[in-house]
């Protein structure tokens, strides 16, 4: 059947349903077009799951540590993975049907479940149907990558979506790639029980982010019994009495590593091969993202690209703010750009990592004069009080103007402490803004003004301690 919309929105991820509701709420009529699960991959294969993962994992270590604040553990624990998956199926199924639930009676909405293709750059094929719409908004988002591994095609492997229907322990997982996907993985299956080994063909972790960091990260897995091969050239898989080999070098001598099970976590790819997008008159790049302008608009007009597959992001905080670009843009007069944001993110290893703005990494490359302060988290009272002192605070400001530039915190309570420097950058603030606000004691938070009043110049070596 033929039917005209004024929007087509391709994908129900973090952007598409907010956009849904705004436009019918504003009088249009909208198609939204779901292959798979309401919520996409933050929902159900990404950030809630793994979450909800970690949050048991963090259980299981408190119980493990429990002499460590004085108790003495009644019995030894075992871990049910089955319950722990369970519980995790149904904090994803709510927020997934909660979802579903506003879509399919929201005003104004039809909703599709099915894969949608274009055919011209105003009609899409969606199952039987031709739907046209003269605004086209495309959140498809992404898939884990499966790269060419020489040896994958005869060996199992799980990727960050089937892992999460696992009921059994590994007893050994080797996991490829330790990217955020890696990292959060190896370290909630540790904690489960699990022996795991990490393969990264970087010499370090986190090659985008400072070495200080990359090192915190790297001494919490492993105090924890992470085995981390970084700097593994020439990976390649095999099978060995129906277990999984990951083979770390072309040099005939270097030991393989040998486990139960293996995760790749090698990056993730853009659902845009399957969209026709020529027939659009759009071409992706050569990573597969689909290129759009400051306001997330394609090269063909009408047609937007939001969320993960535009390339401009790989977050759900960035996908829903593509949203907000567009609806401001679309439906309030506004001129908001994908450059007004700052680049913000954590990695939810435990303790966490927490960063917004520049690395020390990118000052020192800009050659930008500044300033360095920094507080390792045992001289932050909550976290000692807390009993994990794992990490530091560290914040950069530009010498001349005061303008904070940038900030990491690994560290108990980072992922929330951070926002305030976060808030303190949007509305363009000082160090000296942030040295006379007051906080709360006792939190993580309140020695942040105390780092911004510990300020150095940026040398070889001010941000040693
Ligand atoms: C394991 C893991 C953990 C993560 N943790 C975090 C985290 O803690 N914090 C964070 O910010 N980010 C996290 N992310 C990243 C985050 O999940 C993504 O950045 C975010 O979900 C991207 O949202 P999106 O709207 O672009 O697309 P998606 O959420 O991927 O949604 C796209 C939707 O489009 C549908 N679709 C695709 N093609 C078509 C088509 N042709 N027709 C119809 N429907 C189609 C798909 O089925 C999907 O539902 C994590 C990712 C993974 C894999
Ligand atoms: N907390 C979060 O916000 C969070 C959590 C999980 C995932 N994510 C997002 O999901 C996406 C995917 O995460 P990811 O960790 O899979 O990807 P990634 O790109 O962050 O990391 C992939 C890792 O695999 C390694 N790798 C890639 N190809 C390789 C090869 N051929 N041989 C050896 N190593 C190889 C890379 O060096 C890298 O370290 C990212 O965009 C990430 O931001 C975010």
């Amino acid at each position: 059947m033929n039917q005209s919309f004024d929007a087509l929105i391709i994908g129900a991820g973090q952007a598409g349903p907010s956009l849904a509701g705004r436009l019918t709420a504003a009088g249009w009529t909208v198609a939204l077009v779901e292959r798979k699960n309401f919520g996409g991959t933050c929902v159900n294969t990404g950030c809630t799951p793994t979450k909800a993962l970690i949050a048991s994992a963090k259980a299981a270590q408190t119980m493990r540590q429990a002499a460590h604040y004085g108790l003495e553990p009644a019995a030894a624990f075992t871990v049910d993975l089955a319950k722990v998956q369970a519980r995790k199926d149904a904090i994803v199924q709510a927020s997934r049907n909660g979802l579903e639930q506003w879509l399919t009676q929201m005003p104004g909405c039809t909703v599709f479940r099915e894969t949608a293709r274009f055919l011209s750059p105003t009609t899409m094929q969606v199952g039987d149907d031709v739907l046209a719409a003269k605004h086209i908004f495309l959140n498809v988002g992404g898939r884990p990558a499966s790269p060419p591994l020489p040896g994958l095609a005869q060996v199992p492997y799980f990727t960050s979506s089937t892992i999460l229907a696992l009921s059994e322990l590994p007893a050994h997982l080797l996991i490829v790639g330790a990217g955020a996907v890696g990292l959060e993985f190896a370290q909630l299956f540790r904690r489960l029980g699990s022996q795991v080994t990490i393969v990264e063909r970087n010499p370090r972790l986190l090659p985008h982010d400072d070495a200080d960091v990359a090192a915190a990260v790297a001494e919490t897995l492993a105090s924890e019994g992470i085995t981390l091969r970084l700097g593994a050239e020439c990976i390649s898989v095999s099978l060995e009495n129906g277990q999984p080999v990951v083979e770390v070098s072309c040099e005939e001598d270097a030991t393989p590593s040998r486990g139960s099970h293996l995760l790749l976590a090698m990056g993730r790819q853009p659902n845009t091969d399957d969209l026709q997008l020529e027939r659009a008159g759009l071409h992706a790049d050569a990573h597969g993202y689909i290129p759009v302008d400051e306001e997330l608009q394609t090269a063909t007009p009408g047609i937007w690209a939001l969320g993960d597959c535009n390339g401009r992001g790989a977050f759900t905080h960035t996908s829903y703010n593509d949203f907000e670009i567009v609806a401001a843009n679309l439906l309030d007069h506004g001129q908001r750009r994908v450059s007004d944001r700052l680049p913000v993110s954590a990695i939810y290893v435990d303790p966490p990592f927490a960063k917004v703005g520049l690395t020390e990494a990118e000052v020192r490359a800009a050659g930008t004069p500044a300033l360095v302060g920094k507080r390792p988290m045992t001289k932050v009272g909550r976290a000692v009080e807390k009993g994990e002192t794992l990490g530091f605070i560290k914040v950069l400001v530009h010498a001349e103007t005061d303008q904070i530039l940038g900030a990491s915190i690994v560290g108990v309570g980072g992922d929330e402490a951070i926002h305030c420097i976060i808030t303190a950058m949007y509305a363009k603030q000082t160090a000296a803004f942030m040295r006379r606000s007051v906080f709360i004691h006792p939190t993580v938070s309140e020695l942040i003004p105390t780092v911004f009043g510990e300020l150095q110049p940026l040398d070889a070596e001010s941000t040693k301690y």
